[in-house]
């Protein structure tokens, strides 16, 4: 078994976990609330945003202009394809996608991008795809599961969010599985075992980044309203 199919059969229960989790059984159902929709959105404009620059740090490590190459389309695909689920949520929400950008970080979402930004920092090239690839391979998984056992209509709401992340090609994920399989060959136990926990860790992310947006989760202590 390669290194990437073990980080996959490792993860599995937190892919299932994902898959049953009311959020996401919410686009598959077409029921979400107008709220949980908006924090979904103003959360992850920003992940996505420190996922950009996780990308380019990723740049920063490769010596080879193909591997360069990978992170610069990944890049180009959250910049001018990644909008377009997100403009599914705000027309079903009823919003203008303009105004749920810059806002401030929610718990997990801020867990979720240190995380990601802080291995790239201090990390090799392996434990930076490791960290990044539960994003593209979550979302690939559980559209393309939605799309098989639900077969939506196109008057499904969220339509073109389940068929644009569940009928993404593989190819640029399959690149990024045999660069990780590539340099797990040559890893030292350590790294192999750093590259696995930052990988865990991203896919429990990922469950808690839906989990934050069905529950509109805020930091527990507000400053409280200037009274009049
Ligand atoms: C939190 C999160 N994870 C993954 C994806 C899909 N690229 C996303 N848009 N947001």
């Amino acid at each position: 078994m390669s290194f990437s199919q073990e980080l996959r059969k490792e993860a599995d229960y937190i892919f299932e976990a994902i898959y049953q989790h009311p959020f996401v059984k919410g686009i598959a159902e077409g029921h979400l609330e107008k709220e949980q929709l908006v924090h979904y959105v103003k959360q992850d404009f920003e992940y996505l945003n420190a996922m950009i620059r996780t990308y380019a740090l990723g740049i920063v490590k490769c010596s080879r202009r193909e591997d360069m190459e990978l992170f610069s389309t990944s890049i180009d695909f959250i910049l001018n394809s990644e909008i377009h689920p997100h403009h599914n949520f705000c027309r079903v929400a009823g919003v203008k996608y303009e105004d749920l950008q810059g806002y401030a970080l929610a718990p997990t979402a801020r867990n979720y991008t240190r995380h990601m930004l802080n291995t790239a920092h201090e990390g090799s090239l392996g434990e930076i795809i490791a960290v990044v690839l539960p994003c593209p391979w979550v979302y690939l998984d559980i559209a393309a599961r939605m799309l098989r056992e639900c077969q939506p209509e196109d008057s499904h709401p969220f339509y073109e969010w389940i068929s644009f992340y569940g009928s993404q090609t593989e190819p640029r994920m399959n690149l990024y599985l045999k660069k990780l399989d590539e340099i797990a060959e040559s890893a030292s136990e350590e790294e192999k075992a750093r590259m696995k926990e930052h990988f865990i860790y991203s896919c429990q992310l990922e469950y808690m980044f839906f989990d934050m947006a069905y529950k509109i989760e805020e930091w527990p202590v507000q400053q409280a309203l200037a009274a009049k």
